[in-house]
């Protein structure tokens, strides 16, 4: 079957995969699922993927998910999946599976690293135009993408000095934000939940950013990591870009729905 976008490595590794019993196909959003653009809420799903995915949940032996940064609640917004895809949201602090969520529950202690964390974001913000505060319920996002370079580079430094001092809010850098969290997860205690969950034979993961590393490290023998655009990954396999997710999702379609027909008895 002739694919363009998808490279002809990745082609047979998708072949591999349709074929094991139980397989999770699971996704980062923002850069895999929806191209990356200027506000986080204007992001959407490209349809070509959105359709592959709930095709890929109706298959039998078939789990999907999406594995975000993102809050739960903004996932669910923007991406409006259906039931059967299963979330992770904040890196990893958040689970949602069917219709059951599982929301993060801050201490004491993290509820006022929270609000330290939300002072010094917000007070940075408001020196720096273009940038802007998202809010999650255990972290906040500094966005700099709307800004001028200097103005970011100089508000991102700015609200690590602030925070420099406070061992309870972990920072991670992300696509021109800077984000900071009072809870410690990581996208690869994420997937390692979900395979355990889904019992999966094999697991997909695609991610586009420094923290899907995390996810890609998660990958055992026999999974296929697939990083998005450019620079360093520990993922076996490359595209250029979301449309590329697009084409191996329906690949995968037809791979698996060809395969589970001729199970079939
Ligand atoms: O793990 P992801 O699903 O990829 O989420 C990572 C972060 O995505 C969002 O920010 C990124 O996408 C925005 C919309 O395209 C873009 O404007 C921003 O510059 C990107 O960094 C989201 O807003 C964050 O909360 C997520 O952590």
């Amino acid at each position: 079957m002739a694919s363009t976008g998808v490279p002809e490595d990745l082609r047979i590794a998708l072949e591999r995969l349709a074929a094991v019993e139980r397989l999770l196909v699971a996704l980062d959003f923002d850069g895999v699922v929806a191209p990356i653009v200027e506000r986080a809420e204007q992001a959407r799903p490209l349809p070509e993927t959105a359709t592959a995915v709930a095709e890929l949940a109706g298959l039998a032996g078939t789990w999907t998910a999406y594995v975000s940064g993102r809050s739960l609640a903004s996932l669910v917004e923007v991406a409006t999946p259906d039931a059967r895809t299963l979330l992770i949201g904040s890196h990893g602090a958040e689970v949602r599976l069917g219709g059951e969520e599982h929301p993060v529950v801050l201490d004491h202690d993290q509820q006022e690293a929270l609000h330290a964390l939300h002072i010094a974001f917000a007070e940075v913000a408001s020196q720096a135009p273009g940038t802007w505060v998202e809010e999650k319920p255990a972290g906040r996002v500094l966005h700099t993408r709307q800004a001028d370079a200097e103005v970011a580079e100089a508000a991102v430094g700015a609200a690590r000095e602030r925070l420099a001092s406070r061992r309870d809010v972990f920072l991670k850098t992300g696509k021109q934000v800077l984000e900071g969290s009072v809870v410690h997860a990581t996208k690869g205690e994420g997937i390692s939940f979900l395979r355990q969950v889904t019992e999966a034979d094999a697991l997909l993961f695609a991610g586009d950013d420094v923290t899907d590393e995390d996810g890609f490290l998660a990958l055992d023998d026999g999974d296929v990591g697939i990083k998005v655009g450019d620079g360093e990954t520990a993922a076996g396999f490359r595209v250029a870009d979301p449309r590329n997710i697009a084409e191996a999702m329906a690949l995968l379609v037809s791979l698996r729905a060809e395969l589970g027909a001729q199970r079939t008895p």
